[in-house]
């Protein structure tokens, strides 16, 4: 059985790596939808400030060449005032003019960065939910599979910043269009070969920036699986559950000189990534300053023959700095929504994996009082062997069936098809005489509670931890309070807030359980769901010896009314089921009631034989001792 709770959360790393290695380049047609559907997210998300956005930033984008107009005006009016050519109420109303735009410039813009921040929140939570909404309908089988962990990391990582980059970037070429071609037309006027050259200095640097982004968004695709490797170590040695073993056996050096290894192994990808962007930015600049000066030089041979006014030539020296900036808007703008793109196919990539509709079927009604395995047969996804092969039992309302075999026989999965967690990849499941499979997996999923081996220890309250098992009830404090009775969990009401006290280390004012404690608030939520099929995986295995004994009873109790499925390796609490299968590599190879099973003398009995002799052997120990 998977030790999922050691399974920890990737959250140590500062490295944001793009997609797995595998994933294959998206088409044309691909990147096209994926645009429509980002901007469609955003659009979603928060239509008015989405607008207000759009609107401030093209409103805003008519200013620069608005200024740099007035600006030229207003140095000619100058220029002319001392020969009387321009009077001192003009110079105050092209002043007043050039002041009204700078307002409504710092109007604009205010309202656009609010826009901007309250759509991005409001983005950051739609994605946020839309991701968990995912996750919560995938198949357990997806949470057993590395890749879906890489996709699932990598989609949260672009929640943050792609999608309003893509919209950002959109609106920003926009508007970059819109000022480059009005501070253009006025440039143009300054001779025919400046503004060519201007734009064409641009060119190299946003090509270079372009390269790199792209170069990037590769190595940190390369990077993902590792990087996830490298969040592993890190936690482990940052997590409570693990730190007792990591302290004694003194395994820290190691796991710090591992995490160290992957960062070393990253940081040379960075260094070889950055070595060459710098050479490639230097000689983009280099290219950029020798035609700026050739355009700068052309309009100052204009000057020197009188064809320029003072005004012009401003014009001209700022005009330079925008459209160079504009340029790069424009094409920054046009590469950012590409690698945005690239990025978002994670998300987008994570969102479209095969979600499994548990309410698919008919609608399962009323107890279940037979369950038969008819010759079933199981293979996990991307594997190559069965890990159950023709397996056949019934068992009905009032027995107890005992899983019992050695590690990895097949007990668990098993239980996961009874459960409909997985479906069979051979044979079929009967429930009252009726193929499962014909049923959603939900609503036969209501009929059934289950304590796991791996049960979830829960960093809620203690009446949460209970009453997860049926939402609806989450306020039915007498029924919550039965359970834990039922489950022998008294200790709750010691707690200093009893079912109100939370639980775990996790968060400030938490309650720490023991292992046994945790696994009796597990039994709580299994009775708190009134069910008709009861699963325990293990249930008594970090209970002391009277717990065990209360939860063999409570077994026994349980069982009369119900179908009650065992797995255990403790040969007193299987003794006491109806019937006992042993799984041997995923094929029954015995049944029957303990008494049959030892006369037998097989498998069962030897196992049996087998503890049966320890535990004399420790009482004799103890009698001599
Ligand atoms: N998610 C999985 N993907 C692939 N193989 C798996 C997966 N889970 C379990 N297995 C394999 O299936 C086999 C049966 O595992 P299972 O957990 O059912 O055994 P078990 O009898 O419950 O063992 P234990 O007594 O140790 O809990 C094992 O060989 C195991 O390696």
């Amino acid at each position: 059985m998977e030790s999922e709770r050691c399974r920890l959360a990737p959250v140590m790393s500062s490295r944001s790596p793009g997609p797995p290695p595998s994933s294959a380049p998206a088409s044309l047609q691909v990147r096209t939808a994926d645009f429509r559907n980002t901007l469609a997210l955003v659009w979603q998300a928060s239509p008015r400030h989405a607008a207000t956005f759009v609107l401030t930033s093209l409103l805003s984008s008519i200013l620069p060449a608005a200024t740099l107009w007035v600006g030229k005006l207003l140095l000619d009016a100058v220029a002319h005032a001392g020969a009387g050519g321009a009077s001192y109420t003009r110079l105050l109303q092209l002043l007043g003019l050039q002041v009204g735009l700078t307002v409504v410039g710092g109007l604009l813009s205010t309202v656009q960065g609010a826009a901007r921040e309250l759509l991005g929140d409001a983005l950051q939570h739609r994605t946020s939910r839309s991701i968990l909404e995912k996750a919560s309908g995938l198949p357990v089988e997806a949470f057993e599979r590395a890749e879906t962990y890489d996709q699932l990391q990598q989609a949260y990582r672009e929640v943050g910043s792609r999608p309003l980059g893509v919209a950002t970037q959109l609106v920003g070429l926009a508007s970059a269009l819109v000022t480059l071609a009005s501070v253009g037309a006025l440039l143009a006027r300054l001779g025919w070969a400046v503004l060519p050259l201007v734009l064409l200095a641009a060119l190299p640097g946003v090509w270079v920036s372009n390269k790199f982004g792209v170069e990037g968004y590769r190595m940190l695709r390369r990077q993902t699986h590792d990087a996830r490797v490298q969040n592993y170590l890190g936690s482990v040695l940052t997590s409570d559950a693990l730190v007792k073993e990591v302290r004694l056996f003194g395994f820290e050096p190691y796991l710090l000189s591992r995490w160290r290894e992957y960062y070393l192994g990253f940081r040379r990808q960075l260094e070889d990534v950055v070595r060459r962007r710098s050479g490639w930015t230097f000689a983009a600049a280099l290219f950029s300053a020798l035609l700026v000066g050739l355009a700068s030089a052309l309009v100052l041979r204009r000057a020197a023959g009188g064809g320029l006014t003072v005004g012009d030539f401003s014009l001209f020296v700022l005009g330079l700095a925008q459209v160079q900036g504009q340029v790069g808007n424009v094409l920054n703008g046009v590469s950012g929504i590409y690698q945005n793109l690239l990025y978002m196919r994670n998300l987008f990539g994570f969102l479209e994996l095969p979600a499994r509709d548990l309410n698919s079927g008919e609608e399962w009604q009323g107890p279940i009082h037979s369950i038969e395995f008819q010759d079933v047969g199981f293979r996990y996804p991307l594997t190559e062997r069965d890990v159950l092969r023709g397996v056949s039992f019934r068992v009905e309302r009032g027995q107890a069936l005992a899983l019992v075999g050695e590690n990895g026989a097949g007990k668990t999965t098993l239980v996961k098809l009874l459960t409909r967690l997985f479906e069979p990849t051979g044979g079929r499941i009967l429930l009252n005489g009726q193929d499962a499979a014909l049923f959603s997996p939900r609503s036969v999923q209501r009929e059934m509670s289950s304590i796991f081996q791996d049960f979830g220890q829960y960093q809620m309250s203690a009446g949460e931890n209970v009453a997860v098992a049926q939402t609806g009830r989450m306020d039915d404090e007498p029924g919550i309070g039965q359970a834990v009775d039922r489950a022998g969990a008294a200790f709750v009401e010691t707690l200093p807030e009893g079912l109100q006290t939370p639980l775990g280390r996790l968060f400030q004012g938490g309650q720490q359980l023991s292992g046994g404690q945790w696994q009796r608030l597990a039994l709580a939520r299994l009775y708190f769901r009134g069910a008709s099929v009861l699963v325990f995986d293990e249930p008594t295995a970090a209970l002391d010896a009277r717990a065990e004994f209360d939860t063999i009873e409570a077994l026994r109790r349980e069982t009369r009314d119900r179908i009650t499925v065992l797995i255990s390796h403790r040969f007193s609490t299987v003794r006491l089921a109806d019937r006992i299968v042993v799984l041997e590599g995923g094929k029954i190879t015995e049944s029957g009631t303990h008494g049959e099973l030892l006369a037998l003398g097989g498998r069962y009995a030897q196992l049996y034989e087998l503890q049966a002799r320890g535990y004399a052997e420790e009482e004799r120990q103890k009698a001599e001792g």
